[in-house]
């Protein structure tokens, strides 16, 4: 245990000391089906495999509950065109209804869409059915995510993004491939699943005037607020799946948990040697820093515990996708296996041997202000819905257990259902691929229609991007159209494209991947200083950005890359991953004609380039700040925050006059993340309008 956790110690473990109840108990093994009051019921039996072979898997799919209702369900199909289906979390909704559907062939000529908000889900779940339909992956059964299509002519089963199915929309609004829609984890509302249930919702009735291929949409989830969905379609039936395989325990703690991390660290350890090896947990943290720092923590502690050696695992969005999938990865036998994950391992995902799930309740969330269009990123409590969800990670295929580290009363204080992204996140990106596709962004019909200030300040902000050429009838503009070829945000595709114009092509596809990967740096607790100083030898006196080129130019030179990283402290799978987007961001930029060419040492050109699509990003020294540690700035919403101490300007004294910075970050205290000096009147020269409004604002 290292001085800094033992020393927050005495206290809280005295308060934490596993002070968890007994909540609930769901000991339900009856699986019914319920339609507009009727149940169908069936009763389960339970088998628990270690090793699935083919006919084991058929075997464990005979026992969910959806297939044990599979015909009256199939039924349901087969009579309405749209539905919306509730079954709690492992019922087997999200694996087995495309294959049902497949079995029966309903599908037609068509294939079968099933969308997941991450990626994590849609490629893990293809797997498993890909195994359970004795198929190879990418041919009948595929996926696709971000960066990465696998899928082929012959695929019917694909799992997808939403984010990917909305970007097939603008090349075929009424998604004429597909003859089934499934529109999973309706609950999660993220921005590209809200807009996707608008977009099915018009194709169906298209191709139903226009006599095409009919449209079969469905919607999932095991926690949503069916009344919304049921009205906005058309009162449509809802059926609700009842029971699940195997139960799931769930513990409060008793007493407000001051530090989360701290509590996550003193819950892993007392259940670590009161728990069987074969029991693997999964912790919810809130991100990257945080799961590295526990993760740190967790090794530390492992020296001196007893318990079963333990192997950590960590799971966020920016691991590269083979890294992620080495949490399915079955340890030896007697070790035990801690997952540390994010949000992404919430919804949709099984992990095989978790047992124990052990929930901060925490999430971080993107916020904006529509005023400036700059944005934040705050942690905050989760909905029940997530906690819900979460606590489902366990007992997937065998019993389980939810441990959560806040108490039953703060549960029963927090909102029901996630608030919908659309409703406090930036809307541009959406708005861009709505007009792409040939739909009115201001009249288009979401279920929970975004604050009319939010559509407006998103159009104004493409607007000031170059993508349309006026916000009260938008069109694209040729830029416009080009940023739809992007899959990343107009204001990244903005840098890549007005790059020839500060002949920097060369350095902003290589930042822009290294902004789309997940932090390069690897900080270990124990050799900080150390780290610190190699660090030292990429570090530019300009900033993070120049800083971070820096490194991504070393890395693509060295010969032996996972060395490299190891000697130099940096993150090799991060990197890795970054090389791998700047390669199809590339391809990108070859079908568009661009040419690639170097600014050189020339690096305000990079900068001004930089700024050209993150103007909103800009932050001003306050006046006094100077000399105060670290730098005082305010943004351009007003917010006072510091740059953040991972930076290469933290210690910056004194301050610049004026900052550009990639994420705005809210914790206890407000941080600028990534941050470069730029000169204050490079904004009014490359973005001069919104210069203006910034003003006016300020
Ligand atoms: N990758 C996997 N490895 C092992 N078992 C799996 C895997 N994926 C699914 N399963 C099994 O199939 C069951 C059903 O999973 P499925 O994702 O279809 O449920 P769901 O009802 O969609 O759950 P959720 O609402 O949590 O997404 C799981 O509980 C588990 O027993």
């Amino acid at each position: 245990m290292d001085s800094k956790y033992a020393s927050v110690g005495k206290e809280n473990q005295r308060k934490h000391s596993l002070d968890l109840k007994v909540k609930r108990v769901n000991l339900s093994t009856e699986n019914s089906l319920k339609l507009n009051g009727q149940v169908i019921t069936q009763t389960l039996s339970h088998k628990n495999k270690e090793k699935e072979t083919f006919e084991d898997l058929q075997e464990s799919r005979k026992i969910l509950p959806v297939y044990t209702v599979r015909s009256r369900l199939l039924e349901e199909i087969k009579k309405n065109n749209t539905m919306i289906l509730i079954g709690e979390t492992g019922s087997g909704k999200t694996t087995q209804v495309p294959q049902l559907i497949h079995e029966l062939r309903l599908e037609g000529s068509g294939a079968i869409a099933i969308t997941q908000p991450r990626r994590v889900a849609a490629i893990t779940l293809a797997l498993r059915v890909a195994a359970e339909m004795n198929t190879e992956i990418g041919s009948f059964v595929g996926y696709c995510v971000r960066f990465e299509d696998v899928t082929s002519a012959r695929t019917k089963v694909k799992y997808l993004t939403d984010g990917m199915l909305l970007r097939e929309a603008v090349a075929d609004p009424l998604l004429k491939r597909y003859s089934f829609i499934i529109l999973d984890e309706a609950h999660e509302r993220t921005v590209n699943t809200d807009v996707l249930f608008g977009i099915v919702k018009l194709a169906q009735k298209e191709r139903n005037d226009k006599k095409l291929l009919p449209l079969k949409i469905i919607i999932m989830s095991a926690t949503m607020d069916v009344d919304l969905f049921k009205k906005y379609y058309d009162d449509c039936p809802v059926i609700y799946l009842e029971g699940r395989t195997h139960p799931v325990t769930i513990y409060h703690a008793k007493l407000k948990q001051d530090d989360y991390q701290y509590a996550v660290v003193c819950t892993i350890f007392q259940l670590h040697v009161s728990t069987p090896s074969n029991h693997d947990f999964l912790v919810f943290l809130t991100g990257q820093e945080e799961i590295e720092t526990v993760m740190s923590n967790i090794k530390q502690v492992a020296k001196e515990s007893s318990g079963p050696p333990i192997r950590v695992c960590p799971l966020y969005a920016g691991l590269p996708a083979a890294k992620q999938l080495q949490v399915w990865k079955k340890t030896p036998p007697g070790m035990r296996k801690i997952v540390l994950a994010t949000n992404i391992a919430e919804a949709s995902v099984t992990i095989p041997q978790i047992k124990c799930v052990i929930d901060t309740g925490m999430v971080k969330e993107r916020t904006w202000c529509t005023a400036t269009g700059a944005e934040r990123l705050r942690v905050r409590a989760c909905s029940q819905a997530a906690s819900w969800q979460r606590a489902g990670r366990a007992g997937r295929t065998a019993r389980g257990a939810a441990y959560r580290l806040y108490t039953a009363h703060d549960f029963a204080s927090r909102h029901a259902h996630n608030t919908p992204e659309i409703v406090r996140c930036p809307l541009a990106a959406t708005m861009l691929l709505l007009i792409a596709t040939g739909l009115d962004p201001i009249t288009f019909p979401l279920i929970d229609p975004p604050p009319p200030d939010s559509i407006q300040a998103s159009l104004l902000l493409l607007k000031e991007l170059g993508a349309i050429d006026n916000e009260a009838n938008p069109k694209l503009t040729i830029l416009g159209k080009k940023m739809t070829a992007f899959p990343i945000d107009p204001k990244y595709s903005k840098i890549i494209l007005c790059a020839p114009e500060f002949n920097c092509l060369d350095e902003a596809l290589s930042l822009v991947a290294v902004l789309s990967s997940e932090n390069i740096f690897h900080m270990p607790i124990h050799k900080r200083d150390e780290a610190l100083k190699v660090k030292q030898k990429f570090v530019s006196p300009l900033g993070d950005h120049v800083t971070l080129l820096n490194v991504f130019k070393a890395f693509c030179k060295a010969p032996l890359k996972k060395q490299w990283c190891k000697e130099n402290y940096l993150n090799h799978k991060n990197l890795s991953y970054a090389y791998e987007i700047r390669q199809q961001l590339l391809n990108v930029c070859q079908r568009l004609n661009m040419t690639v060419t170097s600014c050189g040492t020339a690096m305000d050109q990079l900068l001004k380039c930089l700024l050209s699509g993150l103007f909103t990003n800009c932050a001003w020294a306050r006046s006094g700040a100077a000399g105060s540690g670290g730098g005082k700035y305010v943004t351009a919403s007003g917010s006072a925050a510091s740059v953040h101490p991972a930076s290469v300007l933290f210690s910056t004294r004194p301050p610049h006059p004026a900052i550009l910075y990639t994420e705005l970050l809210h914790t206890r205290r407000s941080y600028l993340v990534t941050v470069s000096a730029i000169q204050p009147q490079w904004l009014h020269q490359v973005a001069p309008d919104y210069a203006r409004r910034c003003r006016a604002n300020r």
